[in-house]
């Protein structure tokens, strides 16, 4: 039976933390069971329960100080992940074998972990080969996406994530909660962007010619391959956050084996089996 995984990224302070812990509080409501790993050596406090904690293996304070090393906190934490990566046996430990588990990984916000360190493409390797179905939820902060150049900014960051990463993955927009209703009725168009018509709306902005030929070749690849989507999320929003979920559910296949009957004792030949039969209606 495979096991699920939501590898939770996203720049720094886009809400990775707050999405696992409102995660966790929707898995409850709904009787599920969905468990959240920490994986930021730096992280100081969360709100939900862990599973297991990187801080176990190694802290960024502790590199910091450490003399021989010396590092800045952006520099400990590339050291910190990097020593995670060649101790996964720790992480093979703290997760067990439990069939059918459903786990979240809280990740760093340092940006360069999703774009060009192999960290994160070695431990999706290494949970894959733990039978896990891996899911990237990439977060960007709603507050940021309102203007044209920025969304094209953090399409660009869910981009190279999304490519370096190679597994599914969802794109959210977290934070609608903080959206006056102008923005959030602004904000409805980069949801499901027509990267051309946007571009149309800022040309007169661009005052280069060769920056105008440039912006318009990146919006027409994300357009033409329909490569980036975002979500909205909204923590109070209950509906919406069951929508996200679902998302997510899908593009790894969540709950399509769990709904499997026992099949009946028969003597018929095992080829004449009428799989319908064993799968219940969803
Ligand atoms: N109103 C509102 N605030 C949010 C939401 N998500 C996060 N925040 C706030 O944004 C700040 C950062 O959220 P975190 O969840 O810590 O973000 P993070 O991505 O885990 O941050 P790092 O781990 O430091 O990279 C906190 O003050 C949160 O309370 C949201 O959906 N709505
Ligand atoms: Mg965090």
């Amino acid at each position: 039976m495979p096991r699920f995984a939501q590898l939770v990224m996203g720049p720094a302070g886009s809400g990775k933390s707050t999405y696992c812990s409102t995660m966790i509080q929707h898995a409850e409501s709904i009787n599920r069971s969905i468990q959240v790993v920490n994986l930021d050596p730096a992280a100081e406090y969360f709100s939900y329960p862990v599973m297991a904690d990187i801080r176990e293996l190694i802290q960024v304070d502790d590199v910091m100080e450490d003399d021989s090393l010396r590092f800045g906190p952006n520099g400990g934490l590339v050291f910190c992940m990097e020593y995670f990566a060649t101790n996964f046996d720790w992480l093979e430990e703290s997760l067990g074998h439990v069939e059918d588990d459903y786990i979240l990984f809280d990740c760093p916000g340092q940006i360069e972990l999703y774009t060009h360190l192999p960290v994160m493409k070695q431990l999706v390797e290494q949970l894959q080969q733990w039978e896990f179905r891996v899911c990237g939820v990439f977060l960007v902060d709603s507050q940021f996406m309102v203007e044209t150049f920025k969304f094209i900014s953090g399409v660009m960051a869910a981009l190279s994530a999304m490519v370096s990463l190679e597994i599914p993955q969802v794109n959210i927009m977290t934070k609608m909660d903080l959206l006056s209703p102008k923005a959030k009725k602004e904000i409805e168009k980069y949801l499901d962007p027509d990267m051309y018509s946007m571009m149309e709306d800022n040309s007169v902005a661009m005052r280069s010619q060769k920056f105008h030929k440039l912006t318009k070749a990146i919006c027409g690849l994300i357009d033409d391959y329909s490569m980036v989507r975002f979500l909205p999320f909204d923590r109070t929003d209950e509906e919406g956050i069951n929508i996200v979920l679902q998302h997510i559910d899908f593009s790894i296949q969540y709950g399509e084996d769990l709904e499997v009957k026992e099949p009946r004792e028969t003597d018929e030949d095992p080829m004449n089996t009428n799989y319908d039969e064993l799968f219940q209606d969803s």
